[in-house]
């Protein structure tokens, strides 16, 4: 029998009320841990450990944070061998996906490392006489941190090493269905020298957890990704609540991937079947909407057809997999429905959709391509967060591009082109907040901002140095020496 893994909070590891399991979807007969389940009291003590921090915490030298996230930065990349297959185990990436996302992890405690030394203010005159007006940043308080299963390292470190690094608390809410990696971090976390309170795991449900976080006047802003619909619920909490948090939320995407005449064949069905298809398509920068012009359609869709059939789906630790499984059977569920959804709305299923027997008991879905789809249809409108992309006819680049904008989502975007006046054209006037000329749509660097716009995002961008303006608010202040 394993142990319950705990709790963290104010300094310690502390027992819940439940238990929680996380399943193996490759297997799932393979329970990978059991973890303790918070309570909302526990959360509340949490938030309150939090907030006693946070005074000592902001006041710390940037030498004190800097070497609390060199530490963590170093270890967790000295272990990404061990933490990518507990990732790959627990969420179904594939081993060189999950050891890849655990790298970044140590990657963006490295980078913010670097920025807690690089916090300076300005000054300057008043135009007042006699007057120096300064600028600094402050941290804002208590961070709530609700996070989703698709990336279970990867996103809890690009909200955490902001957070700790500009001086903020932080109390970190995992998806369910992640709580291995959740913990397996936040243990590295909490060797690093950081004082009790300052970070605080709670595992629990949406709805207990979540909702206290949101709910709660002693955290001062909430930071989210996730779906669309919790995301909404998230805002109007938050503006709410008697404190008006700050928020900040990442959602879902439709993202295009336009493929133009001119393009090179064999680097466009690349870039498709990587950001449409890997992780499981279980990313919200995969690019779902294959907009492809008349002249190069029929040999795009035969070559990508033929690069699927190629493709092992299979369980995710094993060697040579390029899919692993869907995370757990209510996405496969949806997944489904939406394939199902595609065909009575008349789009072609060129290929997959159907489920996979392998050796072990998983949720193996053939990634599905679908052609002949129009963007009116519900696969093109609604984020299905699986294996699934449809291939939309365009007559012309022009054509592509208003395809490609007719969404109400904007979180990435890419054209595959050999041309610099279509490629110049699309950068400019592609509606997303990542745009990628001949790249896919999702794998992103670390060092430099992400988020979209209209319906994917709210909010300040993170990543890179850009995420200060989430997790800092402005002081202004006039001094009359006299
Ligand atoms: N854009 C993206 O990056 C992602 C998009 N999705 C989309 O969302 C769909 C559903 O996935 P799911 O994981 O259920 O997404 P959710 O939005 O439900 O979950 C994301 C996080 O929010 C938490 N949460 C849920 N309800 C509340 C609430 N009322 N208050 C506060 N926190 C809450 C969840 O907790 P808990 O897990 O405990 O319920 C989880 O930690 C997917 O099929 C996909 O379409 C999902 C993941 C990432
Ligand atoms: O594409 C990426 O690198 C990141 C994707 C992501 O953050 C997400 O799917 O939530």
């Amino acid at each position: 029998m394993t142990a319950i893994l705990k709790n963290f909070i104010g300094g310690e590891w502390v027992d819940g009320s439940a238990v929680t399991k996380n399943i193996n979807p490759s297997n799932t007969n393979d329970v990978v841990g059991e973890y303790a389940k918070a309570d909302k009291a526990q959360t509340e003590k949490a938030i309150a450990a939090a907030k006693a921090a946070f005074p000592a915490w902001a006041q710390s030298t940037p030498q004190a944070r800097y070497d609390a996230l060199n530490k963590i930065s170093l270890e967790i990349i000295a272990r990404k061998e061990e933490l990518g297959r507990l990732l790959a185990r627990e969420e179904g990436k594939t081993l060189p996906e999950g050891i890849g996302e655990v790298a970044r992890a140590g990657q963006i405690f490295a980078f913010f490392a670097g920025e807690a030394l690089r916090m300076i203010g300005e000054k300057g005159a008043s135009v007042r006489p006699g007057i120096d007006v300064e600028l600094t940043r402050e941290p804002m308080g208590v961070v709530g941190m609700i996070t989703p299963w698709n990336f279970p390292i990867a996103i809890p470190a690009w909200k955490i090493a902001p957070a700790l690094c500009y001086g903020n608390t932080v109390v970190f809410k995992p998806a369910e269905l992640v709580p291995g990696s959740a913990h397996a971090l936040s243990e590295i976390i909490t060797r690093s020298g950081i004082p009790a309170g300052v970070f605080n795991l709670v595992v629990g449900s949406g709805s207990v957890v979540g909702q206290t976080l949101i709910e709660h006047p002693d955290v001062a802003a909430i930071t989210f990704t996730g779906s669309v619909q919790t995301g909404r619920k998230i805002a109007q909490a938050c503006v709410t609540s008697s404190n008006m948090k700050k928020f900040q939320l990442e959602m879902g995407g439709k993202n295009p991937l336009v493929v133009l005449d001119d393009a090179d064949l064999k680097t466009a069905v690349e870039v498709a079947v990587n950001g449409a298809y890997f992780s499981t398509g279980q990313r919200c920068t995969a690019s779902s909407r294959l907009i492809v012009t008349e002249g190069i359609h029929d040999r795009f869709v035969a070559a990508v057809t033929e690069r699927l059939k190629g493709l092992t789906v299979d369980d995710a630790l094993k060697a040579g997999v390029h899919i692993g499984p869907v995370v757990d059977q209510s996405q496969l569920d949806q997944d489904l429905r939406y394939i199902k959804i595609g065909q009575d709305e008349g789009a072609k299923l060129a290929w997959g959709g159907e489920l996979l027997k392998r050796e072990t008991p998983g949720h193996y879905l053939q990634p599905a391509l679908f052609t002949e789809a129009n963007n009116n249809m519900r696969i093109s409108r609604e984020e299905v967060f699986g294996p699934v992309a449809a291939v939309i006819r365009a007559k012309n680049y022009e054509e592509a591009l208003a395809i490609s904008n007719d969404t109400e989502f904007g979180l990435a975007s890419g054209i595959c082109t050999s041309s610099l006046k279509y490629a110049s054209h699309y950068k400019r006037n592609s509606e997303s907040g990542m745009v990628m000329v001949n790249l896919p749509t999702a794998g992103v660097d670390y060092h430099v901002p992400f988020g979209g716009r209209k319906g994917s995002s709210y909010g300040a961008r993170e990543q890179g140095s850009y995420a200060r303006e989430f997790y800092t608010t402005v002081k202004t202040a006039y001094t009359y020496p006299g």
